[in-house]
């Protein structure tokens, strides 16, 4: 339940276990998509905080209350904070609603999945101490060697604003989980429970510096935290051009960076499925959830021809009984998208996607009982063809282009045709067929009979121009720790390379 008239809090920058103000005392307001209205306001962190609070990292990881501290340990911080966080899971809900636009129903999901992302990755910092130290058996009497798994260093999280605390979570639990010292920093235009999780941490009493949190503007906070000397490496999920940005800053200090870069997903239909009904609702899940702004969105439909005019027929009733409302209506289905900008954007995809001949079938236009607010109806586009920018690029918005195919291998070229390369759906009942599609789809996550369903057990990420690197799962976990090798020579015998002079 929504919690009517929820305070915004007003916090500063959390640096070193403490609010405090940014060094130019900018702020930035908080905009609530659904009203267009003012509701509060971030503080503005510019290059002179990114150096205060990569410094305070660092002084965290050379303190023993942080940097000796086992797996085991640092477990108890994130269970401690998962249980904060279930304890104000109506607020924290109702705060990223009004914040970004999402559904309460998805914002109060999402609440449950940090928590449980936060338990899980206490379970495997739990499970780091029998596997920090690895001996390698070399069948050698005159060497002993093992492999070490240590914290990264200081690391730096950029993440978005479609699924603000979901998104930061997924690389800050294991950051922390691996003993990395982190700095977050939020999108400017969803950071209100991102903020709040640092009230949590200062109050479970995470050793200051461990972890920071740093909202600001991308170009003014985002970009010293890429090229910053100290900085060890930089995980972001968010755009492509974004993305190309990071690395390229990152790469003039040899940086690792991880990139998750959203996508144009598609979803393959076969006329050999059991229920329409049932994979037309996976469709529309696929592709209008969070009003679509969802980087692993199945935007594209690829439907077998004998089936497409019925099931375009159902996807229409479907669409149309959708509630769109403002979000933290009850049953609320699709709230507004994030903000003007992104409204714009999406506007201007559908004019152009006109404008090139495709057809609107539905949808598209502001709903008529909503005066305010970024809202837009949900859009099927049909007479699509692959040199056009609706089938190209990624709207972030709730925005299905549909073509058919006849055979199995136009369907798979049509699936492929993409630069991105983030997840693939396909409904099928054909066992074989399934299998043969999860080989051929380019992509790093394949959905199959179902579209989204995420577990946070598994690698997510993509390849091509979705980026690199996986959060969740062990691999999430892995990407935070240093892998060091220890070769000790164990012979009293000498070396015998160089003819000893005293010979
Ligand atoms: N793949 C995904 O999950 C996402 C994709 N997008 C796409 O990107 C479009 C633009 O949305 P934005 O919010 O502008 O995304 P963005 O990629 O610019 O923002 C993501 C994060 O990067 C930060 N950032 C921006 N410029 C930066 C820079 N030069 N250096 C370091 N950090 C920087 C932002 O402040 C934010 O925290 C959307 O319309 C959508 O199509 C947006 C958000 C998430
Ligand atoms: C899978 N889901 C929808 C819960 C999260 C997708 C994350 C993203 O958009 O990057
Ligand atoms: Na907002």
């Amino acid at each position: 339940m929504a919690i009517r008239n929820v305070r915004i809090p007003s916090r500063q920058l959390y640096i070193n276990g403490e609010w405090r103000e940014p060094v130019k005392k900018n702020r930035i307001p908080i905009i609530n998509p659904a009203t267009e209205e003012i509701i509060g306001d971030i503080p503005a962190a510019t290059a002179e905080d990114v150096d205060v609070a990569v410094e305070a990292a660092r002084r965290a990881l050379a303190r023993d209350d942080w940097g000796s501290t086992t797996g085991a340990q640092r477990a108890k911080y994130l269970r401690a904070i998962a249980a904060k966080l279930l304890e104000r899971k109506s607020e924290l809900a109702t705060l990223e609603s009004l914040d970004s636009g999402k559904t309460l129903f998805e914002s109060a999901a999402d609440m449950d999945d940090v928590a449980a992302c936060f338990e899980y990755y206490a379970d495997l910092a739990e499970a780091l101490d029998s596997k920090r130290k690895t001996p390698v058996n070399l069948h050698l009497d005159s060497f002993k060697t093992y492999v070490l798994r240590e914290p990264l260093g200081v690391v730096g999280l950029i993440t978005p604003w479609n699924y603000p605390l979901l998104m930061a979570t997924w690389k800050v639990a294991p950051a922390l989980a691996a003993g990395c010292a982190a700095i977050l920093k939020p999108s400017e235009l969803a950071s209100i429970t991102c903020l709040e999780l640092g009230e949590i941490c200062r109050e479970v009493g995470l050793p200051p510096g461990a972890l920071n949190i740093l909202t600001g503007l991308g170009p003014e906070a985002g970009a010293p935290l890429s090229s910053h000397p100290h900085v060890d490496k930089i995980a972001f999920t968010g755009s492509g051009p974004t993305g190309v940005k990071i690395m390229t800053a990152a790469a003039q200090l040899v940086k690792p960076v991880s990139l998750e870069l959203g996508g144009k997903s598609p979803i393959v239909v076969f006329d050999d499925i059991d229920n329409l009904d049932i994979a037309v609702e996976w469709a529309l899940f696929g592709c209008f959830a969070n009003t679509g702004q969802v980087c692993s969105a199945t935007s594209r439909l690829i439907i077998q021809e004998s089936i497409a005019s019925e099931f375009l027929d159902r996807l229409l009733l479907w669409t149309k009984n959708i509630k769109i409302s403002d979000p933290l209506e009850e049953d609320c289905k699709l709230g507004p998208v994030v903000s003007s900008g992104q409204y714009e954007k999406v506007l201007k995809f559908i004019s152009n996607a006109k404008n090139e001949g495709a057809t609107i079938l539905y949808g598209g236009k502001r709903p008529e009982h909503l005066k305010k607010g970024y809202y837009v109806q949900p859009i099927i586009i049909t007479d699509v063809n692959t040199s056009m920018e609706i089938w190209k690029e990624e709207v972030f918005g709730p925005v299905l282009c549909v073509k058919t195919f006849k055979t199995e291998e136009e369907a798979i070229e049509l699936a492929n045709d993409t630069k991105y390369g983030l997840a693939s759906a396909i409904m099928s009942k054909d066992v074989e067929r399934c299998e043969r599609f999860t080989k051929a789809f380019q992509t790093g996550i394949i959905w199959i009979n179902c579209s989204q369903p995420t577990f946070h057990q598994l690698p997510w990420g993509g390849k091509k121009r979705s980026g690199f690197g996986r959060d969740l799962g062990e691999w999430g976990l892995e990407k935070y720790l240093n892998i060091k090798q220890v070769t000790e020579y164990t012979s009293d015998d000498a070396w015998d390379f160089y003819k000893s002079p005293s010979n």
